[in-house]
């Protein structure tokens, strides 16, 4: 499927429910994702909402030719997690058949895939935890910050789903591919203090910072 015929469909679900959830340019530098009644899960309006924030950062870069900051990605504090995935709610009209299944794959594979090209450093401040397709958007992000207290879980498999915006293919890269694939198979949290926290887990954010200032690196720390 196409990218813009997966929006067409992506935008129809948008359109079947009440607004729910906004992913915000807040800054050249932050992006927040918003659905407090959701984890922050992703609706389908968010989805637009986040290609449509990808594409006005690929403009900046392309105007600034690469720009100087860091972009973070957060989780809205209301929110109480980083994100929670695809919001399985308002994705009900989407996760109903294959076609729309297809649609929210290929628009949020593209989005990512975008962000993580993009010629500037993303780094993914993980409160709460990263949960699902939430789990792969921190993927997409060239740094991961986690609190103390966070998590990174591919819940796909306890959902019967597999990762379908790129994650898979991208923590095959992070980490050694058959350590991959059996985080992915058995929904393992990676924790501050998991064996993989090394490969996936750049910094570690105590429960009082309250955002991932460069105050809080050295990365890899
Ligand atoms: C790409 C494929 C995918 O991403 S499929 C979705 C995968 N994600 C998940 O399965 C995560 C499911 N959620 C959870 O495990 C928990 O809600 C987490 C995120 C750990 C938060 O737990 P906790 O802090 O106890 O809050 P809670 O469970 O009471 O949730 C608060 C409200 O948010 C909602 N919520 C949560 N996740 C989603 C979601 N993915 N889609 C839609 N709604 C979600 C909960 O239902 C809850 O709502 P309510 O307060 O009961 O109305």
């Amino acid at each position: 499927m196409a990218v813009a015929a997966a929006r067409c469909v992506v935008a129809a679900a948008a359109a079947m429910g009440p607004t729910r959830g906004r992913v915000r340019l807040r800054s050249p530098t932050e992006v927040m994702v918003s659905n407090v009644e959701a984890a922050n899960a992703m609706s389908p309006t968010m989805m637009l909402d986040f290609a449509d924030v990808v594409t006005e950062l690929e403009g900046y870069a392309e105007d600034a030719q690469g720009l100087v900051d860091p972009l973070i990605i957060r989780g809205d504090p209301k929110g109480r997690v980083f994100c929670a995935g695809a919001d399985v709610k308002a994705c009900a009209p989407l996760l109903a058949d294959a076609d729309g299944r297809m649609a929210m794959a290929t628009l949020m594979h593209d989005t990512l895939s975008r962000l993580h090209a993009l010629p500037l450093l993303v780094v993914a401040a993980i409160d709460g935890g990263a949960f699902g397709g939430g789990a792969e958007l921190a993927t997409a992000a060239d740094v991961r910050v986690l609190a103390a207290d966070a998590r990174i879980v591919f819940v796909h498999a306890t959902r019967g789903m597999s990762p379908g915006w790129g994650g898979a293919a991208r923590l095959k890269r992070l980490l050694p591919p058959e350590a991959a694939m059996r985080l992915i198979l058995t929904a393992t949290p990676i924790t501050p203090d998991s064996p993989w926290a090394p490969w996936l887990v750049d910094c570690v954010a105590q429960a009082d910072d309250a955002s991932p200032t460069p105050a809080l690196w050295p990365i890899g720390d």
